[in-house]
């Protein structure tokens, strides 16, 4: 307590500084400051000090004082976790033409109309209940058949880092969220990127993409070799390593990992660690593509062997950078830096799909 009064003696200026150190908790046996010139205003009463004498405290100048925000910390790329949010769009080319054909043809003939017309009643039913209110927020809505219901309310979701409309591009999202993260890659810092969402929602479509559209990994990809290739010779000398797993998780049973490079086992967490995770050495875009590839086939054909009703599976990519010997020097700036993608699957996928040698988005095989 005398520490803190005497600092507050020793803060003379009337004006408020841009910077204000705050000490909080200071140390409670703190010694006493060896006797200067300064009055101890604790022991007033046994000296001849005169309380007239301290300056007054500028309290209010501090409270009303406008601390100028240094200029990382407006910039969003400085917060550490940063939450997207992507609307999918709510009619996919895709399940449209499924509908017109097949079973649908057949009722849309037992209630006499053309399946267009069918398709067009379908389409009206559909009701939009999200809706863009910035670049930050959203607002639900519940569907006009609830508006009645007190206990279903509108309610808006405000603080991501940036909603993206339903009419967004694979390469604005992927300028926004995963470019950041790979340059930072590329200059030793680890990162990771968690899609996450009900099923159908678009996580795989995010993060795989497909041929026409590339998703964040391919693009990642892309420019992490072609700015090796481009750049330097120090940075030739670095090795990249893929590792790609899943972690499996059935109703009533425990969660299972298993290695999904082209010989790799089941493996197991001891104290938050996996061990035993091979890292495939790729020295391009390609090789680093066929890596995942595979390991995105091996794990359809498990989820699909499996009962995927109850189950979950979150598959990880790591893609690893370590520094090479290159004429006896270490290049140590990218210390082992981690680039992280993980893509969770809702437990209906392969039920929808049904295919085993099918894995949707980017990564197809014949
Ligand atoms: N932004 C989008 N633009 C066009 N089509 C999309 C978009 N997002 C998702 N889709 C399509 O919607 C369907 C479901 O998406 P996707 O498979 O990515 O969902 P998911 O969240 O990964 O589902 P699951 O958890 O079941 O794996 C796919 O046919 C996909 O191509």
């Amino acid at each position: 307590m005398e520490r803190e009064e005497k600092d507050l003696m020793e803060f003379k200026s009337p004006q408020c500084p841009y910077t204000i150190t705050v000490r909080r908790n200071p140390p409670r046996r703190a010694k006493k400051t060896p006797a200067t010139n300064a009055p101890d205003v604790t022991t007033s009463s046994s000296t001849h000090f005169d309380t007239k004498d301290v300056p007054r405290f500028p309290i209010e100048e501090i409270l009303q004082c406008q601390l100028p925000l240094s200029k990382t910390s407006t910039s969003e790329n400085s917060e550490n976790l940063r939450v997207f949010l992507r609307i999918r769009p709510l009619d996919i080319k895709k399940n449209s033409k499924k509908n017109v054909d097949g079973a649908n043809i057949a009722r849309s003939r037992l209630k006499g109309i053309s399946p267009k017309q069918d398709m067009k009643k379908k389409t009206k039913k559909k009701e939009i209940c999200l809706s863009v209110n910035d670049t930050r927020s959203v607002t639900l809505s519940p569907p006009q058949i609830m508006q009645d219901s007190r206990r279903v309310k509108t309610e808006v979701y405000d603080g991501f880092s940036h909603v993206f409309g339903s009419d967004s591009l694979q390469k604005e999202v992927y300028d926004r969220v995963m470019d950041p993260l790979v340059s930072d890659f590329i200059a030793g810092k680890s990162g990771m990127l968690a899609a996450m969402g009900p099923t159908g929602s678009g996580k795989t479509h995010t993060v795989f993409g497909c041929p026409r559209e590339l998703g964040m990994v391919p693009r990642a990809l892309q420019k992490i070799f072609n700015c090796t290739s481009n750049t330097c010779t120090s940075e030739l000398t670095r090795s990249y390593y893929v590792s790609i797993f899943e972690i499996y998780s059935e109703r009533g049973k425990g969660e299972r990992i298993f290695d999904l490079s082209s010989d790799g086992v089941d493996l197991c967490l001891q104290q938050s660690t996996i061990k035993g995770l091979q890292e495939v050495l790729v020295s391009n875009a390609v090789e680093a593509e066929a890596v995942i590839a595979r390991g995105m086939l091996k794990r359809a054909t498990a989820m699909t062997n499996s009962n995927s009703q109850s189950s979950r599976s979150q598959c990880i990519i790591n893609i690893r950078v370590a520094p090479n010997m290159f004429d006896g020097k270490v290049e140590l700036v990218p210390n082992n830096a981690v680039l992280t993608i993980v893509d969770l699957a809702g437990a209906e996928r392969e039920k929808k799909t049904g295919n085993q040698t099918t894995v949707r988005g980017y990564y197809e095989f014949p």
